[in-house]
C-alpha cells in the first residue's frame, strides 16, 4: 500500500480461497466506512460478511473482474444477506446481470476513494481491471497473474487480445504501481507492474512467441467450469449443486 494511505484512512484486505486459489479483496474508506469487495468466492460468503461487519464497514459494491470459470463468485450471496443497499457490480462487456454494468473508462468511488475501470479484454470478452490511483495499486483479475497470465482457451479466449490489453492498459501504469491478480498458484501475494514488466515469462516475449506459449500452456479445463460460468453470469444464486445450496441456507439461517 502507497506509504500514508493508512493515515488518510484506506483499510485493505487481500483476502485467499484455498480450493481455487483465489484473492479476494476489501477496501475500505475508514472516515466514512464505505467498502468495496472484489472477487469474492460464494463458500468464503460468511468468511467476507464477518470480517467487513468487525472492521466496521457497509459494503457499497460488490464486484468482479470477470466471468470466473473456476468458483462461483460469492456477489449474490452477499447482496442477499447484506440487504438490497450492496449492488453487484461487473463489467457490460462480460454479458452478465449486476446492479452496475461498467464500461473502459468508468469510475467507481467509495467514500473519499475511487476506482478507475480499464477494460482488459483477452481471458474473456469482459474482463476489467480496476485501477486505484490513490493507493498505486491496480486490482488485475485473471488478466495479469505474478509472472503469468490469464489462459485464453476459452471463454472467447484471445491471446493477442490479452497481450494487447496487458501492454496498453497494465503496463503504461507507473512501475511502482503493485499488482494485486485474482490468483496464484504458487504462494505469491502480489508484484508490481515494473516487476512484471521485467521478470513475466509470458509477456517480456513479441508477440508470436506469446501466442506460442499461451497455445501450448497445456491446462486441464477448470473442474467447475461448466457449473461456474452460467452460476456467475447471474451473480452467483443459479442452478447451485446441493453443497452450495446448503452454504446459502445456513448463510441465511446466520443472518436471522
Ligand atoms: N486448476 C484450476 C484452474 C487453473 C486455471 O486454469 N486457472 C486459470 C484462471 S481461473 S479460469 C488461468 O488462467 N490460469 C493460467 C495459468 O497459467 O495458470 C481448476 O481446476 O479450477
Amino acid at each position: 500500500m502507497a506509504s500514508g494511505l493508512s493515515t488518510r484512512g484506506l483499510i485493505f484486505r487481500q483476502l485467499f480461497d484455498r480450493e481455487s486459489c483465489t484473492y479476494s479483496y476489501i477496501l475500505g474508506d475508514a472516515n466514512t466506512k464505505e467498502a468495496i469487495l472484489i472477487d469474492p468466492v460464494f463458500g468464503l460468503a460468511q468468511r467476507d460478511r464477518t470480517l467487513v461487519e468487525e472492521l466496521g464497514l457497509n459494503l457499497r459494491y460488490v464486484m468482479n473482474t470477470h466471468v470466473h470459470a473456476d468458483h462461483v463468485t460469492g456477489t449474490g450471496l452477499l447482496k442477499e444477506t447484506l440487504g438490497t443497499s450492496v449492488k453487484s457490480v461487473i463489467s457490460s462487456a462480460s454479458g452478465a446481470d449486476a446492479n452496475v454494468k461498467l464500461n473502459h473508462g468508468d469510475n467507481l468511488s467509495f467514500g473519499n476513494f475511487t476506482l478507475e475501470v480499464r477494460g482488459t479484454p483477452g481471458h474473456t470478452n469482459g474482463c476489467v481491471c480496476y485501477v486505484f490511483h490513490e493507493g498505486r495499486m491496480v486490482f488485475t483479475g485473471d488478466t495479469l497473474l505474478i509472472r503469468g497470465c490469464g489462459r485464453t482457451d476459452f471463454q472467447e479466449g484471445s491471446a493477442e487480445t490479452l497481450y494487447n490489453s496487458v501492454k496498453t492498459q497494465i503496463f503504461e501504469l507507473p512501475e511502482d504501481y503493485l499488482v494485486y491478480p485474482a490468483h496464484d498458484y504458487k504462494g505469491m501475494t502480489c508484484s508490481s507492474v515494473g516487476e512484471e514488466k521485467k521478470f513475466n515469462p509470458r509477456l517480456t516475449k513479441d508477440i508470436d512467441t506469446f501466442k506460442a506459449i499461451m497455445d501450448n500452456l497445456g491446462l486441464p479445463y477448470p473442474k467447475m467450469l461448466d457449473k461456474a460460468v452460467p452460476a456467475n453470469k447471474v451473480c452467483g444464486l443459479y442452478n447451485l449443486p446441493p453443497e452450495m445450496e446448503e452454504v446459502l441456507k445456513s448463510t441465511n439461517k446466520n443472518n436471522n
